[in-house]
C-alpha cells in the first residue's frame, strides 16, 4: 500500500470520478440483484398462480431494469476511463517532467528500453488498475455481500451450503495465482529483453552490417524468441490447467446444491421460484471467487508498475538549486572562470580530476589538450553543474556556480559536444534549438560564421531539409557544423567547443576559427585532440590522468619542450610529408 501512498497526489484529484466510478458499478450490481427476485415473482406468483395478465408488466419492469443497469454500466465506463486517463495524464507528464530534471549521473546508469518502459508500459498498468480493476474490487466484495444477503432471506441453509465452498475456491484460485505470477513476470522480463535486442539491433545497424554480424543477430534474436515463446506456452499450460479443474470444482458444488435444493423444494421448505432464483444468485459468489487469482494478479501487476514509476518520480535529485539560489539577470553576465582547486571522482573515489586551477579572463579563449580520459571533458561537465565538484570550487563572475540558479548557469553557456546530437527535424529548427524567437537572417548568419550555409543550400529543401534521427543523411563534418551553428546562434557570454570540430578538414576548421574569433565578449573553452584547434588561445592547458601537466601559450609551451611539444611535432611530422601528396592530388583534380 505504501506504495499507492507515494502516488496519491496524482490520483487523489481524481477521487470524484473515481467515487462515481465505482458507485456507478455497484448500483449496476446491486441492480443486477433484482433479475432473481423477479424471476422468483414470476414462477411463485404468476405461472404457479396462473396469473398470465401480469407477465407484461412484469417483462416491463425487467426491460428497465435492463435499461437502468445498462446506463450505470456505461456511467460506469465513463467516469472510470476518466479517472484512469485523467490519472495516467497526470503521472505521464509529472514522470516526463521529472526526466527533464534527473541529474546526469542517473542517466550514467539508467538504460533508455527500460525508461521507456516505464513510461508507457508501467503507466498503462497502472492508468487500467485505477480506472478499471480498482472499482471491480471494490464490487468483488460487494458483489458476494449483496448476493449472500438476498440468498439469506430465501434459504439461510442453502446459503450457509454455498458459502462452505467458498474456502475450496479461494484456495483453488490462490494456488493458481502463486504459480501463474511468477510465470507472468518471466514473460514481462522476456519482453523487454526481447525489446532490449531489437532497439540495440536497430540502433546499431550500421555496426552489425560493416561487420557482417547479420547472422549472429538474427541468432540472438531467434534464442531470445525461443525463451518467450517457452515461456508463453508454460504460462499457457498453467492457465489451460486452471479453469477446467475451476470449473469443475464450481460445477460439482453447483450440482451438489442442486440436489440439496431439489430436496428442500420436495419436502415443501423452499419453493420453485425460490430455487431457481436461488441458482441464479449464486453466480455472485462463484463468479468474483473464479476471479479472486486474476484479481490479486492484476493487483500484484499494477503493484509492481507502480513502484517502478514512483522510483522515477521520486529519485533525489542531486544537482539543484538551492533554496537561496542568487539570480543572474540576463546580460549581467562578464564571463570569468575560475576553478579553485578542483577535485572530482565519478565513483566519489578515484578522481577524474585533481588539484585544478584555471582562470580564464572575460573574452578570452583557453584551449585544453590531452591524451583520452584525461579529463578534458569531465571539467565542462563541472562547469555546467551536470556534477558537483568533490573538493574545491567552480566560480563564474566571483560566484560559486553551486549558489547559482541552474537556468541562468546554463542560460549563459552555449556547448559542442563531443558527439553530436541532431533532432529529427528540419536544419532551421535544429539551428534554432536553444531559443525561441529567432530570425531567419539569424539563423543563415550562423550558418554562414561555420561555413554551412552552402552545404545547406545543396540539401534538396535547404534549411527546410528534414534531417533523420540523429542527423542520419548528413556527414559527420555536416552534423558538427550545424551543432556549431546552433550554439553560436545563442549569443552565449561562454563557448564550449568538446572536439566540436574533429569531423571537419582543416581548411574549414579555419574558416570556423576565423568566424568564432569575430564573436564580442565572449569566453571560449576549446577542447581538442588537434594542436591545430587551440593553438592561438590565450592559454593552453595539457592534462594528463586529470591533473595539469604543462599550462601556457602556444609558443610557451614549444619552448618548453615537453609534452605539448612533442605532441605538435608528432601532429606537424604526420602532416608533412602529406602536404606534397595532398597538393598532388589537387593538381590532377584540377586538370
Ligand atoms: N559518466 C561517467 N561515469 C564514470 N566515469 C566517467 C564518466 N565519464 C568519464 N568517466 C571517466 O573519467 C575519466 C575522464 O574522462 P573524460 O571523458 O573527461 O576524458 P577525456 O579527456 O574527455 O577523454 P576523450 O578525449 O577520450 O574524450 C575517464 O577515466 C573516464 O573513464
Amino acid at each position: 500500500m505504501e506504495v499507492f501512498r507515494s502516488l496519491k497526489e496524482y490520483y487523489w484529484r481524481e477521487r470524484k470520478l473515481l467515487v462515481l466510478a465505482i458507485v456507478f458499478l455497484l448500483s449496476s450490481t446491486a441492480l443486477g440483484l433484482v433479475y432473481p427476485l423477479l424471476l422468483r415473482y414470476l414462477i411463485d406468483d404468476v405461472i404457479m398462480k396462473g396469473q398470465f395478465e401480469k407477465v407484461l408488466g412484469l417483462a416491463v419492469l425487467m426491460i428497465s431494469v435492463v435499461a437502468v443497469k445498462a446506463s450505470f454500466s456505461f456511467a460506469f465506463g465513463h467516469f472510470g476511463g476518466l479517472a484512469g486517463n485523467r490519472i495516467a495524464f497526470n503521472l505521464r507528464n509529472a514522470l516526463y517532467r521529472k526526466l527533464q530534471n534527473l541529474s546526469f549521473s542517473y542517466y550514467d546508469k539508467a538504460k533508455t528500453g527500460d525508461l521507456m518502459s516505464r513510461v508507457t508500459g508501467d503507466l498503462e498498468t497502472f492508468r487500467h488498475f485505477m480506472g478499471y480493476e480498482l472499482p471491480h474490487m471494490f464490487n468483488f466484495c460487494a458483489s458476494i455481500l449483496f448476493g449472500s444477503a438476498v440468498m439469506f432471506t430465501i434459504s439461510w441453509k442453502l446459503t450457509l451450503f454455498v458459502l462452505a465452498s467458498m474456502p475450496l475456491l479461494i484456495y483453488l484460485a490462490v494456488r493458481f495465482q502463486s504459480r501463474v505470477q511468477p510465470a507472468l513476470r518471466s514473460i514481462r522480463t522476456s519482453v523487454s529483453q526481447l525489446t532490449a535486442v531489437v532497439q540495440e539491433n536497430i540502433s546499431g545497424v550500421r555496426t552489425v552490417k560493416a561487420f557482417g554480424r547479420e547472422p549472429y543477430e538474427i541468432d540472438k534474436f531467434a534464442r531470445q524468441s525461443e525463451s518467450y515463446k517457452d515461456i508463453s506456452v508454460k504460462t499457457g499450460y498453467i492457465l489451460s490447467n486452471y479453469i477446467p479443474v475451476m470449473e469443475w470444482t464450481v460445477n460439482l458444488s453447483v450440482v451438489i446444491l442442486m440436489g440439496a435444493g431439489g430436496y428442500l423444494v420436495l419436502n415443501n421448505a423452499l419453493t420453485l421460484g425460490e430455487l431457481v432464483a436461488f441458482f441464479s444468485l449464486v453466480w455472485y459468489i462463484i463468479g468474483p471467487l473464479w476471479h479472486t487469482g486474476h484479481h490479486i494478479n492484476i493487483y500484484a501487476q499494477s503493484k509492481t508498475s507502480a513502484e517502478r514509476v514512483s522510483e522515477v518520480l521520486h529519485h533525489y535529485v542531486q544537482i539543484k538549486d538551492k533554496a537561496d539560489a542568487k539570480p543572474m539577470p540576463a546580460g549581467s553576465v562578464e564571463g570569468r572562470i575560475r576553478f579553485e582547486d578542483v577535485t572530482f571522482a565519478y565513483d566519489g573515489k578515484t578522481p577524474a580530476l585533481a588539484h585544478i586551477d584555471i582562470d580564464v579572463r572575460p573574452g578570452t579563449a583557453i584551449g585544453i589538450l590531452g591524451g583520452t580520459g584525461s579529463g578534458k571533458s569531465t571539467i565542462i561537465q563541472l562547469l555546467m553543474r551536470a556534477y558537483d565538484v568533490t573538493q574545491g570550487r567552480i566560480m563564474l563572475d566571483g560566484n560559486d556556480i553551486r549558489d547559482l540558479r541552474l537556468e541562468d548557469l546554463r542560460r549563459e553557456m552555449a556547448f559542442v559536444f563531443q558527439e553530436t546530437f541532431l533532432f529529427s527535424s528540419t536544419i532551421r529548427n535544429n539551428i534554432a534549438y536553444g531559443i525561441g524567437d529567432v530570425s531567419m537572417d539569424e539563423i543563415i548568419s550562423a550558418a554562414k560564421l561555420v561555413q554551412a550555409h552552402d552545404f545547406i543550400m545543396e540539401l534538396p529543401e535547404g534549411y527546410d531539409t528534414v534531417v533523420g534521427e540523429r542527423g542520419l543523411g548528413l556527414s559527420g563534418g555536416q552534423k558538427q557544423r550545424i551543432a556549431i551553428a546552433r550554439a553560436l546562434i545563442k549569443r552565449p557570454k561562454l563557448l564550449i567547443l568538446d572536439d566540436a570540430t574533429s569531423a571537419v578538414d582543416m581548411e574549414t576548421e579555419h574558416a570556423i576559427q576565423m568566424g568564432l574569433s569575430s564573436l564580442q565578449d565572449c569566453t571560449v573553452i576549446i577542447i581538442a585532440h588537434r594542436i591545430s584547434s587551440l593553438q592561438h588561445a590565450d592559454e593552453i592547458i595539457v592534462l594528463d590522468e586529470g591533473r595539469i601537466a604543462e599550462r601556457g601559450t602556444h609558443r610557451e609551451l614549444l619552448n618548453r619542450h615537453g609534452r605539448y611539444a612533442e605532441t605538435y611535432r608528432i601532429q606537424h611530422e604526420d602532416n608533412a610529408p602529406k602536404k606534397p601528396e595532398a597538393e598532388e592530388r589537387r593538381l590532377v583534380y584540377h586538370e
